[in-house]
Protein backbone atom coordinates (compact mmCIF):
# COMPACT_ATOMS: atom_id res chain seq x y z
CA UNK A 1 0.00 0.00 0.00
CA UNK A 2 1.42 3.37 -0.97
CA UNK A 3 0.71 6.10 1.67
CA UNK A 4 1.58 9.87 0.93
CA UNK A 5 1.77 13.56 2.12
CA UNK A 6 1.44 16.88 0.24
CA UNK A 7 3.80 19.52 2.17
CA UNK A 8 5.87 22.30 1.21
CA UNK A 9 8.90 23.61 1.32
CA UNK A 10 9.04 27.29 0.89
CA UNK A 11 5.68 27.85 -0.81
CA UNK A 12 6.59 24.87 -3.47
CA UNK A 13 4.58 21.80 -3.34
CA UNK A 14 6.50 18.51 -2.03
CA UNK A 15 5.00 14.79 -2.11
CA UNK A 16 6.33 12.32 0.36
CA UNK A 17 4.89 8.96 -1.01
CA UNK A 18 6.31 5.66 0.99
CA UNK A 19 5.43 2.45 -0.20
CA UNK A 20 6.85 -0.24 2.69
CA UNK A 21 10.65 -0.54 1.01
CA UNK A 22 11.02 3.47 1.00
CA UNK A 23 10.53 6.51 1.50
CA UNK A 24 10.32 9.12 -2.13
CA UNK A 25 10.60 12.50 -1.81
CA UNK A 26 9.14 14.83 -4.91
CA UNK A 27 9.82 18.31 -6.27
CA UNK A 28 12.48 19.59 -3.55
CA UNK A 29 14.36 21.77 -5.82
CA UNK A 30 17.67 21.56 -3.54
CA UNK A 31 17.61 18.48 -1.68
CA UNK A 32 21.68 18.00 -3.09
CA UNK A 33 22.26 19.89 0.11
CA UNK A 34 23.55 17.59 2.44
CA UNK A 35 24.25 17.99 6.43
CA UNK A 36 27.88 18.96 6.79
CA UNK A 37 28.15 20.02 10.65
CA UNK A 38 25.92 18.23 13.08
CA UNK A 39 23.57 21.38 13.64
CA UNK A 40 23.19 22.30 9.78
CA UNK A 41 20.31 20.86 7.43
CA UNK A 42 19.09 21.47 3.98
CA UNK A 43 16.53 23.58 3.83
CA UNK A 44 17.67 26.94 2.19
CA UNK A 45 16.12 28.15 -0.31
CA UNK A 46 19.09 27.87 -3.22
CA UNK A 47 18.49 27.14 -6.66
CA UNK A 48 20.06 23.53 -7.32
CA UNK A 49 23.86 23.86 -7.87
CA UNK A 50 26.70 21.62 -8.66
CA UNK A 51 27.39 20.88 -5.12
CA UNK A 52 26.08 17.00 -5.95
CA UNK A 53 23.33 14.42 -7.48
CA UNK A 54 19.95 15.06 -5.88
CA UNK A 55 19.46 12.38 -3.35
CA UNK A 56 15.68 12.61 -3.84
CA UNK A 57 15.86 11.30 -7.53
CA UNK A 58 15.40 7.43 -5.68
CA UNK A 59 13.68 6.42 -3.13
CA UNK A 60 15.25 6.30 0.16
CA UNK A 61 15.23 2.52 1.39
CA UNK A 62 14.30 1.60 4.93
CA UNK A 63 17.51 0.68 5.82
CA UNK A 64 18.58 4.33 5.30
CA UNK A 65 15.59 5.79 7.21
CA UNK A 66 17.37 6.95 10.70
CA UNK A 67 14.42 9.78 11.86
CA UNK A 68 11.06 10.73 10.43
CA UNK A 69 8.90 12.75 12.64
CA UNK A 70 6.89 15.88 13.34
CA UNK A 71 7.67 18.64 15.33
CA UNK A 72 4.66 20.42 16.82
CA UNK A 73 6.41 23.76 17.46
CA UNK A 74 7.80 24.08 13.98
CA UNK A 75 5.18 22.15 11.60
CA UNK A 76 7.58 20.56 10.07
CA UNK A 77 8.29 17.08 9.17
CA UNK A 78 11.85 16.25 9.49
CA UNK A 79 13.53 13.23 7.60
CA UNK A 80 16.96 12.50 8.69
CA UNK A 81 18.97 9.50 6.22
CA UNK A 82 21.91 8.19 4.85
CA UNK A 83 22.47 8.18 1.71
CA UNK A 84 25.07 6.85 -0.99
CA UNK A 85 27.16 9.33 -2.80
CA UNK A 86 26.79 6.71 -5.95
CA UNK A 87 23.45 5.11 -6.31
CA UNK A 88 24.55 2.35 -8.69
CA UNK A 89 27.27 1.60 -6.37
CA UNK A 90 26.46 -0.64 -3.74
CA UNK A 91 29.65 -0.25 -1.56
CA UNK A 92 29.51 3.88 -1.82
CA UNK A 93 30.09 6.02 0.69
CA UNK A 94 27.40 7.43 2.44
CA UNK A 95 26.30 10.97 3.91
CA UNK A 96 24.25 12.30 6.51
CA UNK A 97 20.99 14.36 5.16
CA UNK A 98 18.16 16.26 7.33
CA UNK A 99 15.24 17.22 4.91
CA UNK A 100 12.34 19.28 6.59
CA UNK A 101 9.04 20.11 4.97
CA UNK A 102 6.53 22.53 6.42
CA UNK A 103 3.03 20.56 6.85
CA UNK A 104 -0.35 22.55 6.41
CA UNK A 105 -2.47 23.59 9.10
CA UNK A 106 -5.22 20.77 8.88
CA UNK A 107 -2.64 18.01 8.06
CA UNK A 108 -1.17 17.82 11.32
CA UNK A 109 -2.93 13.96 12.52
CA UNK A 110 -1.90 12.82 8.44
CA UNK A 111 1.32 13.49 9.06
CA UNK A 112 2.21 11.67 12.24
CA UNK A 113 -0.12 8.56 11.06
CA UNK A 114 2.34 8.96 7.95
CA UNK A 115 5.93 9.14 10.18
CA UNK A 116 4.16 6.09 12.33
CA UNK A 117 3.95 4.32 9.35
CA UNK A 118 7.87 5.15 8.06
CA UNK A 119 9.19 4.72 11.17
CA UNK A 120 7.17 1.34 11.74
CA UNK A 121 8.85 -0.10 8.28
CA UNK A 122 11.94 1.27 8.71
CA UNK A 123 12.74 -0.25 11.89
CA UNK A 124 10.82 -3.59 11.78
CA UNK A 125 12.10 -5.85 14.17
CA UNK A 126 14.58 -3.16 15.42
CA UNK A 127 15.16 -1.25 18.41
CA UNK A 128 14.18 2.88 18.05
CA UNK A 129 16.49 5.30 19.94
CA UNK A 130 18.66 3.12 21.30
CA UNK A 131 20.01 3.47 24.42
CA UNK A 132 24.32 3.50 23.75
CA UNK A 133 27.10 3.23 26.26
CA UNK A 134 29.54 4.49 23.60
CA UNK A 135 33.87 3.35 25.27
CA UNK A 136 36.25 5.43 23.11
CA UNK A 137 39.85 5.18 23.43
CA UNK A 138 41.33 8.48 22.11
CA UNK A 139 44.85 6.31 22.19
CA UNK A 140 43.47 3.68 19.91
CA UNK A 141 45.05 3.27 16.03
CA UNK A 142 46.17 6.67 15.17
CA UNK A 143 44.99 8.05 18.27
CA UNK A 144 41.71 9.76 15.92
CA UNK A 145 38.95 8.24 17.74
CA UNK A 146 37.59 10.89 19.65
CA UNK A 147 38.12 13.23 16.34
CA UNK A 148 36.11 9.79 14.38
CA UNK A 149 33.44 10.14 16.96
CA UNK A 150 32.83 13.62 17.14
CA UNK A 151 32.56 14.58 13.57
CA UNK A 152 31.10 11.03 11.69
CA UNK A 153 29.40 8.72 14.68
CA UNK A 154 27.79 11.20 16.57
CA UNK A 155 25.55 13.31 14.27
CA UNK A 156 24.24 9.98 12.80
CA UNK A 157 23.73 8.47 16.44
CA UNK A 158 21.79 12.29 17.19
CA UNK A 159 19.97 12.12 13.65
CA UNK A 160 18.49 8.47 15.24
CA UNK A 161 17.73 10.05 18.02
CA UNK A 162 20.11 7.80 19.89
CA UNK A 163 21.01 8.59 23.55
CA UNK A 164 24.71 8.36 24.33
CA UNK A 165 26.36 7.88 27.32
CA UNK A 166 30.19 8.37 26.05
CA UNK A 167 33.21 7.86 28.64
CA UNK A 168 36.97 7.96 27.52
CA UNK A 169 38.89 4.78 28.35
CA UNK A 170 41.85 5.91 30.84
CA UNK A 171 44.35 3.29 31.21
CA UNK A 172 45.17 -0.24 29.79
CA UNK A 173 42.23 -2.25 31.07
CA UNK A 174 39.52 0.67 32.01
CA UNK A 175 37.24 -1.13 29.14
CA UNK A 176 37.13 -4.33 31.04
CA UNK A 177 36.61 -2.75 34.38
CA UNK A 178 33.29 -0.79 32.61
CA UNK A 179 32.42 -3.35 31.10
CA UNK A 180 32.04 -5.37 34.42
CA UNK A 181 30.43 -2.99 36.28
CA UNK A 182 27.81 -1.70 33.29
CA UNK A 183 24.18 -1.56 34.14
CA UNK A 184 22.72 -4.03 31.92
CA UNK A 185 19.27 -2.78 32.23
CA UNK A 186 20.40 1.18 31.18
CA UNK A 187 21.73 0.07 27.80
CA UNK A 188 20.51 -1.59 24.42
CA UNK A 189 24.24 -2.05 23.18
CA UNK A 190 28.37 -1.34 24.19
CA UNK A 191 29.65 0.40 21.65
CA UNK A 192 33.37 0.98 21.06
CA UNK A 193 35.32 3.86 19.54
CA UNK A 194 38.36 1.42 19.00
CA UNK A 195 40.35 -0.94 18.26
CA UNK A 196 39.72 -4.68 18.47
CA UNK A 197 42.32 -4.15 21.85
CA UNK A 198 38.99 -2.64 23.41
CA UNK A 199 36.38 -4.96 22.15
CA UNK A 200 38.44 -7.84 23.26
CA UNK A 201 38.66 -5.98 27.06
CA UNK A 202 34.52 -5.70 26.56
CA UNK A 203 33.89 -9.14 25.75
CA UNK A 204 36.25 -9.93 28.86
CA UNK A 205 34.69 -7.73 31.26
CA UNK A 206 31.09 -9.17 30.73
CA UNK A 207 32.14 -12.53 30.63
CA UNK A 208 34.09 -11.79 34.05
CA UNK A 209 30.69 -10.59 35.47
CA UNK A 210 28.54 -13.00 37.93
CA UNK A 211 25.81 -12.75 35.52
CA UNK A 212 28.02 -13.28 32.60
CA UNK A 213 25.91 -15.44 30.28
CA UNK A 214 23.05 -12.66 30.92
CA UNK A 215 25.32 -10.04 29.98
CA UNK A 216 26.96 -11.35 27.32
CA UNK A 217 23.74 -11.91 25.39
CA UNK A 218 21.48 -8.99 27.00
CA UNK A 219 23.77 -6.50 25.89
CA UNK A 220 24.80 -5.89 22.15
CA UNK A 221 27.79 -4.93 20.70
CA UNK A 222 28.56 -2.01 18.35
CA UNK A 223 31.89 -1.49 16.62
CA UNK A 224 33.41 1.67 15.18
CA UNK A 225 36.40 0.87 13.50
CA UNK A 226 38.95 3.38 15.62
CA UNK A 227 41.95 1.00 15.73
CA UNK A 228 45.00 0.32 13.57
CA UNK A 229 43.62 -3.03 11.83
CA UNK A 230 40.23 -3.11 13.16
CA UNK A 231 39.74 -7.02 12.17
CA UNK A 232 35.99 -7.62 13.71
CA UNK A 233 35.05 -4.61 11.89
CA UNK A 234 36.39 -5.74 8.39
CA UNK A 235 35.18 -9.26 8.87
CA UNK A 236 31.56 -7.58 9.38
CA UNK A 237 31.24 -5.24 6.84
CA UNK A 238 34.31 -6.11 4.05
CA UNK A 239 37.52 -3.84 3.81
CA UNK A 240 36.02 -0.81 2.11
CA UNK A 241 33.28 -0.47 4.65
CA UNK A 242 34.85 -1.51 7.45
CA UNK A 243 37.04 1.32 7.59
CA UNK A 244 34.28 3.39 7.20
CA UNK A 245 32.68 4.94 10.36
CA UNK A 246 29.45 6.11 9.41
CA UNK A 247 28.41 2.75 7.58
CA UNK A 248 29.69 0.85 10.93
CA UNK A 249 27.72 4.14 12.87
CA UNK A 250 24.50 2.89 10.58
CA UNK A 251 24.95 -0.68 11.83
CA UNK A 252 24.74 0.32 15.22
CA UNK A 253 21.45 1.63 14.68
CA UNK A 254 20.28 -0.44 11.97
CA UNK A 255 22.32 -4.05 12.37
CA UNK A 256 20.91 -6.91 13.19
CA UNK A 257 22.43 -8.60 15.81
CA UNK A 258 24.65 -11.53 14.92
CA UNK A 259 25.60 -14.15 17.04
CA UNK A 260 29.58 -14.92 17.48
CA UNK A 261 31.02 -17.96 19.17
CA UNK A 262 33.91 -17.32 21.64
CA UNK A 263 36.76 -18.87 22.29
CA UNK A 264 38.25 -19.83 25.81
CA UNK A 265 41.86 -19.55 26.18
CA UNK A 266 43.69 -21.02 29.36
CA UNK A 267 47.06 -19.32 30.15
CA UNK A 268 48.87 -20.14 33.09
CA UNK A 269 46.18 -19.78 35.97
CA UNK A 270 44.20 -17.53 34.20
CA UNK A 271 41.34 -18.07 31.29
CA UNK A 272 41.12 -15.59 28.47
CA UNK A 273 38.24 -15.48 25.83
CA UNK A 274 38.95 -14.45 22.36
CA UNK A 275 36.96 -13.75 19.42
CA UNK A 276 39.50 -13.12 16.63
CA UNK A 277 42.24 -15.36 16.37
CA UNK A 278 44.75 -17.27 17.81
CA UNK A 279 48.28 -17.01 16.64
CA UNK A 280 51.44 -18.94 17.02
CA UNK A 281 54.51 -17.91 15.42
CA UNK A 282 55.65 -15.61 12.59
CA UNK A 283 52.25 -14.17 11.91
CA UNK A 284 51.73 -13.44 16.10
CA UNK A 285 55.60 -11.83 16.32
CA UNK A 286 55.20 -10.29 13.61
CA UNK A 287 52.91 -8.27 15.25
CA UNK A 288 54.62 -8.25 18.61
CA UNK A 289 57.53 -7.05 16.76
CA UNK A 290 55.90 -3.65 15.49
CA UNK A 291 53.73 -2.33 18.33
CA UNK A 292 56.18 0.52 18.26
CA UNK A 293 55.20 1.37 15.02
CA UNK A 294 51.25 1.52 15.43
CA UNK A 295 51.19 5.20 14.09
CA UNK A 296 51.51 3.47 10.67
CA UNK A 297 48.07 2.27 10.50
CA UNK A 298 47.32 -1.07 9.44
CA UNK A 299 50.98 -1.51 7.27
CA UNK A 300 52.68 -2.23 10.55
CA UNK A 301 51.27 -5.86 9.56
CA UNK A 302 52.95 -6.17 6.36
CA UNK A 303 56.08 -4.94 7.36
CA UNK A 304 56.39 -7.18 10.48
CA UNK A 305 55.79 -10.21 8.52
CA UNK A 306 58.45 -9.16 5.68
CA UNK A 307 61.04 -8.88 8.71
CA UNK A 308 59.92 -12.32 10.48
CA UNK A 309 59.49 -14.30 6.68
CA UNK A 310 62.84 -12.60 5.74
CA UNK A 311 64.57 -14.23 9.22
CA UNK A 312 62.97 -17.71 8.62
CA UNK A 313 62.71 -18.65 12.07
CA UNK A 314 60.64 -21.40 12.88
CA UNK A 315 58.53 -22.00 16.52
CA UNK A 316 58.42 -25.36 17.99
CA UNK A 317 55.14 -26.21 19.19
CA UNK A 318 53.07 -28.81 20.91
CA UNK A 319 49.61 -29.31 19.45
CA UNK A 320 46.78 -31.93 19.95
CA UNK A 321 43.66 -30.60 17.47
CA UNK A 322 40.55 -32.25 17.29
CA UNK A 323 39.80 -32.13 13.75
CA UNK A 324 36.18 -31.67 11.83
CA UNK A 325 37.14 -30.92 8.29
CA UNK A 326 40.70 -31.25 6.29
CA UNK A 327 39.32 -31.35 2.77
CA UNK A 328 39.55 -28.26 1.25
CA UNK A 329 36.18 -28.42 -1.03
CA UNK A 330 34.58 -29.85 2.04
CA UNK A 331 35.15 -26.83 4.13
CA UNK A 332 34.24 -24.87 1.39
CA UNK A 333 31.00 -26.53 1.36
CA UNK A 334 30.13 -25.98 5.09
CA UNK A 335 30.75 -22.09 4.19
CA UNK A 336 29.07 -22.05 0.98
CA UNK A 337 25.95 -23.74 2.56
CA UNK A 338 26.12 -21.23 5.76
CA UNK A 339 26.58 -18.60 3.39
CA UNK A 340 23.44 -19.37 0.85
CA UNK A 341 21.03 -20.37 3.41
CA UNK A 342 21.73 -16.84 4.78
CA UNK A 343 19.56 -17.25 7.85
CA UNK A 344 20.20 -15.33 10.81
CA UNK A 345 21.49 -17.48 14.11
CA UNK A 346 19.66 -16.11 16.98
CA UNK A 347 21.32 -17.05 20.05
CA UNK A 348 20.90 -20.19 21.55
CA UNK A 349 19.34 -20.56 24.93
CA UNK A 350 21.26 -23.44 25.63
CA UNK A 351 24.15 -22.45 27.10
CA UNK A 352 26.51 -25.40 26.90
CA UNK A 353 29.73 -24.10 25.51
CA UNK A 354 31.50 -27.31 23.65
CA UNK A 355 34.25 -28.32 26.07
CA UNK A 356 37.61 -29.95 25.89
CA UNK A 357 39.90 -32.37 28.22
CA UNK A 358 41.88 -29.90 30.41
CA UNK A 359 45.27 -29.46 29.51
CA UNK A 360 46.29 -32.38 32.72
CA UNK A 361 43.95 -34.46 31.10
CA UNK A 362 45.14 -37.54 28.61
CA UNK A 363 44.80 -36.40 24.62
CA UNK A 364 41.85 -38.44 23.24
CA UNK A 365 42.71 -40.92 20.54
CA UNK A 366 41.09 -39.81 17.54
CA UNK A 367 42.50 -36.10 18.18
CA UNK A 368 45.83 -34.63 15.77
CA UNK A 369 49.19 -34.45 17.27
CA UNK A 370 51.66 -32.00 15.77
CA UNK A 371 55.44 -31.66 17.82
CA UNK A 372 56.63 -29.96 15.08
CA UNK A 373 58.98 -26.92 13.62
CA UNK A 374 56.22 -24.48 12.29
CA UNK A 375 56.20 -21.08 10.87
CA UNK A 376 53.00 -20.29 11.90
CA UNK A 377 49.69 -21.68 13.45
CA UNK A 378 46.66 -19.71 13.16
CA UNK A 379 43.14 -20.39 14.41
CA UNK A 380 40.13 -17.86 13.60
CA UNK A 381 36.52 -17.01 13.81
CA UNK A 382 37.20 -14.08 11.58
CA UNK A 383 37.88 -14.51 7.89
CA UNK A 384 39.95 -11.12 7.85
CA UNK A 385 43.38 -10.93 10.14
CA UNK A 386 43.82 -7.44 8.53
CA UNK A 387 42.70 -5.28 5.53
CA UNK A 388 44.46 -7.14 2.24
CA UNK A 389 44.65 -10.06 4.05
CA UNK A 390 42.03 -12.87 4.05
CA UNK A 391 43.76 -15.41 5.81
CA UNK A 392 40.50 -17.47 6.54
CA UNK A 393 38.07 -17.13 3.75
CA UNK A 394 35.59 -20.07 5.21
CA UNK A 395 35.65 -19.04 8.65
CA UNK A 396 31.73 -18.80 9.95
CA UNK A 397 30.55 -16.55 13.07
CA UNK A 398 28.71 -19.17 14.86
CA UNK A 399 29.63 -22.87 13.50
CA UNK A 400 31.05 -23.77 16.65
CA UNK A 401 34.23 -24.29 15.00
CA UNK A 402 37.40 -22.57 14.64
CA UNK A 403 38.96 -22.28 11.30
CA UNK A 404 43.07 -23.36 10.60
CA UNK A 405 46.01 -22.21 9.25
CA UNK A 406 49.48 -23.98 9.24
CA UNK A 407 52.70 -24.13 7.53
CA UNK A 408 55.41 -26.73 8.91
CA UNK A 409 59.08 -25.70 8.89
CA UNK A 410 60.31 -23.01 6.70
CA UNK A 411 60.02 -23.38 2.96
CA UNK A 412 62.56 -20.20 2.11
CA UNK A 413 61.77 -16.81 1.89
CA UNK A 414 60.13 -17.39 -1.69
CA UNK A 415 58.08 -19.49 -1.42
CA UNK A 416 56.37 -17.82 2.08
CA UNK A 417 56.42 -14.65 0.31
CA UNK A 418 54.67 -16.45 -2.32
CA UNK A 419 51.68 -17.32 0.56
CA UNK A 420 51.28 -13.82 1.93
CA UNK A 421 51.17 -12.68 -1.53
CA UNK A 422 48.09 -14.42 -2.11
CA UNK A 423 46.57 -14.07 0.69
CA UNK A 424 44.57 -10.71 0.13
CA UNK A 425 42.27 -12.68 -2.16
CA UNK A 426 42.20 -16.06 -0.13
CA UNK A 427 43.93 -17.75 -2.80
CA UNK A 428 46.88 -18.97 -0.01
CA UNK A 429 45.06 -22.11 0.71
CA UNK A 430 46.07 -23.59 -2.89
CA UNK A 431 49.64 -23.92 -1.47
CA UNK A 432 51.35 -26.76 -1.03
CA UNK A 433 53.05 -25.56 2.22
CA UNK A 434 50.03 -24.59 3.93
CA UNK A 435 47.80 -27.48 5.46
CA UNK A 436 44.25 -25.57 5.98
CA UNK A 437 41.47 -27.48 8.54
CA UNK A 438 38.30 -26.67 10.25
N1 LIG B 1 43.75 5.91 27.93
C1 LIG B 1 44.50 4.86 27.59
N2 LIG B 1 45.85 4.89 27.76
C2 LIG B 1 46.62 3.85 27.39
N3 LIG B 1 46.14 2.71 26.85
C3 LIG B 1 44.83 2.63 26.66
C4 LIG B 1 43.94 3.69 27.00
N4 LIG B 1 42.68 3.32 26.69
C5 LIG B 1 42.79 2.07 26.17
N5 LIG B 1 44.05 1.65 26.15
C6 LIG B 1 44.61 0.39 25.63
O1 LIG B 1 44.96 0.54 24.26
C7 LIG B 1 45.03 -0.75 23.67
C8 LIG B 1 44.82 -0.71 22.18
O2 LIG B 1 43.58 -0.16 21.92
P1 LIG B 1 42.66 -0.37 20.64
O3 LIG B 1 42.16 -1.71 20.53
O4 LIG B 1 41.62 0.69 20.72
O5 LIG B 1 43.59 0.03 19.41
P2 LIG B 1 44.56 -0.79 18.46
O6 LIG B 1 45.22 -1.86 19.25
O7 LIG B 1 45.39 0.21 17.75
O8 LIG B 1 43.62 -1.42 17.40
P3 LIG B 1 43.67 -2.81 16.62
O9 LIG B 1 43.48 -3.86 17.66
O10 LIG B 1 42.55 -2.73 15.65
O11 LIG B 1 45.00 -2.87 15.97
C9 LIG B 1 44.02 -1.58 24.43
O12 LIG B 1 44.62 -2.78 24.84
C10 LIG B 1 43.60 -0.73 25.62
O13 LIG B 1 43.73 -1.43 26.84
Amino acid sequence: MIHSLKVTKVLHPVELTYDGEGLRIEGDFNAHKKVKTRHACGCFPLPPGPQGPDPTLLPIDNTHLLQVFYNGKTHMIQIHAIIPQHFDDPQSPVDLYKFMYTVERGQEQACLDFCTTVMDGAYKGLVMKKRLKVLINPFGGQSKAKEIFDTQVRPIFEAAKCSMDVQYTEYQGHAMDIAKQVDLQAYDAMVTVSGDGVIHEVINGLLSRPDAHQAIRQLLLGVIPGGTGNALSISMLGERRGFDPIYAAVQVIKGRPLALDICSVAYDDHRYYSFLSQNYGITSYADLGTEHLRWMGDGRTVLGLLKEIMSGTTYGMETAVDIAMTSKETIQRHYDTAHDSATWVEMSENDDAMTIPALTDPVPEEWTKIDDNVSFFLASKTPYLARGMLSHPCALPNDGLLDLLLVRGTHGFLKQLAVFDKVEKGAHLDSKIVSSWV
